[in-house]
């Protein structure tokens, strides 16, 4: 049973934080202007990732109560918790252990949980995946024609498709160059139908990821793909018509990715072609387990390594830095401090990478169905605003569309800038005066957001008096940056764990259990119940709701399949 949440609002912290608010206007100009070491003094590394707190809306004063706060609230023991494999995740009574398979080869003192050797377990499968992608990169794992494969396709959803795919936009500049990987996530058909079309079945090899084997989309697409496979090979005169030829098929062209092994072997995927993990990796939290299978077989096992070893320099980082240099402990604490007093909603996640473009939709996952509670890990009522809703877009992309709100609008939305000082792509001529030219941009909005443009600056300008109000910038928009030198594997996993442990954070002030997702239950049950309705069950139609039933039978009076 874990030790019952701390209420936040009950700390002496919260209310100094209440009162620190109402005696401060924030006002970065002067800030600034004040305080030459401002900068410095708030710009924090952990591992390669340089971090600049500067222009965020806080003082001293306002960092040093967020971390009495983090005190007040346990944090510390929280934290020492999690990486210890405690029950944490207290309403499904797991331990939550996933900065253990990103330990390194040999870490002491040994990881041994509920009489689990977790250590070696996760080698393991490491050694396992290892030599998966290796035979698959050589070319010695062979399709049923003898062919290679050039196709990986991962069909998976949530966390089992999140992750990997993001990971894999993100790395693309070290894949192998003769190997693609695709993504099915949808149950809409479309989804397999469009990813498969230009494909040759001999030389495609499906990734079938599911934690649980038991998700409706992943399975159905699997059996979908399946079909297409069985289907395909035959029309080529490449598949026997008998169920021997089509198990062999399936022995050559499916893999697994599972906590269940049963349920596995009986889709009719080999046990040595499954690759396992454990209850106490939450999916959101599993790319750096086996479901980062299609990912170690685009970038090899040694960059996977490399990637891991990432999120590792993190995890030391957040587990041993004093609290008030703890990177994502500060990042955790500003975000509260900006939904719980300053009132924010959201939170941008603005990356200066076209290779990051998937990052903000995986954040999404990462941070809404962690935080999204209105219950905390002890059954009782949260005592304040949880889970901001994490939304972006690469710039500067975003710059011409959404950026406007941000600048001008009426609420206060708090963005994380991420940037590299160098390409990860290699660099044709003029590529890094471009490049440059996008890191202009990158520094340009955070200066325009926290500094703004005066009345007095905008007719100076020569403005016409009647359009000045609508050409000032207010300033104090608060913004974070974070630089590394580039995206490599090992920076893209010290971005996920800043992340992941920045959620943990926000989620022990506010007493959530981070790592249950109960909220997407409901949906998937009334699914099951309302699909007979869809195909002719008079009496599962007749109990619906008015209004779910007369959208169901305006779909069936236009379908015309
Ligand atoms: O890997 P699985 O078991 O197929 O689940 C996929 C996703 O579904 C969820 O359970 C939500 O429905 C996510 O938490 C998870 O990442």
């Amino acid at each position: 049973m874990s030790t019952p949440p701390v209420d936040p609002t009950t700390t002496s912290a919260w209310a100094g934080l209440q009162a620190h608010h109402a005696e401060t206007s924030p006002d970065l100009r002067r800030w600034f202007a004040e305080d030459p070491e401002r900068a410095r003094r708030l710009t924090f590394d952990a591992a390669d990732l340089h971090v600049d707190l500067s222009k965020n809306l806080v003082t001293d004063t306002t960092l040093s109560l967020l971390v009495d706060l983090a005190e007040q609230v346990r944090l510390p023991e929280r934290l020492a918790a999690m990486f210890a494999g405690e029950h944490i995740n207290a309403t499904e009574d797991r331990a939550v252990l996933h900065t253990a398979l990103r330990r390194p080869p040999g870490a002491r003192p040994a990881l041994v949980v509920d009489g689990q050797d977790v250590d070696g377990d996760v080698q393991a499968v490491l050694d396992k995946v290892s030599a998966f992608a290796d035979a698959v990169r050589s070319g010695s794992w062979t399709g049923v024609t003898g062919e290679r494969i050039r196709t990986v396709v991962n069909i998976g959803i949530g966390g089992s498709d999140l992750g990997p795919v993001m990971a894999y936009e993100a790395l693309k500049a070290y894949k192998h160059p003769d190997l693609e990987v695709r993504f099915i996530s949808n149950i809409d058909p479309t989804d397999l139908a469009e990813t498969v079309a230009d494909l040759d079945p001999a030389t495609t090899l499906f990734i079938v990821a599911s934690k649980t084997f038991g998700t409706l989309e992943t399975l159905t697409n699997a059996r979908l793909a399946r079909a297409w496979l069985w289907e395909h090979l035959a029309a080529a005169g490449a598949l026997e018509d008998d169920d021997d030829a089509r198990r062999a098929a399936v022995a050559k062209h499916f893999v697994a990715v599972s906590t269940a092994l049963d349920k596995v072997a009986d889709f009719g995927i080999d046990p040595d072609n499954a690759f396992g993990f454990w209850d106490w990796v939450g999916g959101r939290y599993s790319v750096d387990s086996a479901i980062g299978t299609s990912l170690a077989v685009a970038i090899g096992p040694e960059a996977f390594r490399d990637f891991l070893a990432g999120f590792h320099a993190v995890d030391e980082h957040v587990r041993t830095e004093p609290l008030a240099t703890n990177v994502p402990v500060l990042l955790g604490l500003l975000n509260v401090w900006y939904v719980n007093v300053l009132g924010a909603h959201t939170h941008a996640v603005l990356p200066y990478s076209q290779y990051l473009h998937r990052f903000p939709a995986y954040l999404q996952q990462l941070t809404m169905e962690s935080n999204g509670k209105s219950v905390r890990w002890d059954g009782t009522p949260v005592t304040t605003d949880t889970g901001e809703v994490f939304w972006g877009e690469p710039g500067t992309n975003g710059q011409h569309a959404f950026y406007q709100l941000i600048h001008q609008g009426t609420r206060v939305i708090p963005a994380d800038f991420i940037a590299f000082a160098n390409p990860a792509h290699p660099l044709q001529d003029g590529d890094a005066d471009v490049h440059a030219l996008f890191m202009a941009n990158f520094f340009a909005q955070t200066k325009a957001l926290a500094f703004g443009k005066t009345a007095e600056e905008v007719r100076a300008e020569g403005t016409a008096e009647d359009v000045v109000p609508a050409r000032v910038f207010s300033g104090n928009r608060p913004t974070t940056s974070i630089m590394a030198p580039s995206l490599t594997p090992s920076v893209l996993g010290q971005l996920i764990a800043l992340y992941e442990h920045t959620t943990f954070v926000e989620g022990t002030v506010w007493g959530i259990d981070s790592f249950d997702q109960w909220g997407v239950e409901l949906g998937k049950k009334l699914a099951q119940e309302i699909a007979p309705a869809l195909t002719g069950d008079t009496s599962a139609l007749e109990s619906q709701d008015p209004s779910t039933r007369g959208l169901i039978e305006h779909y069936l009076a236009q379908r015309t399949a």
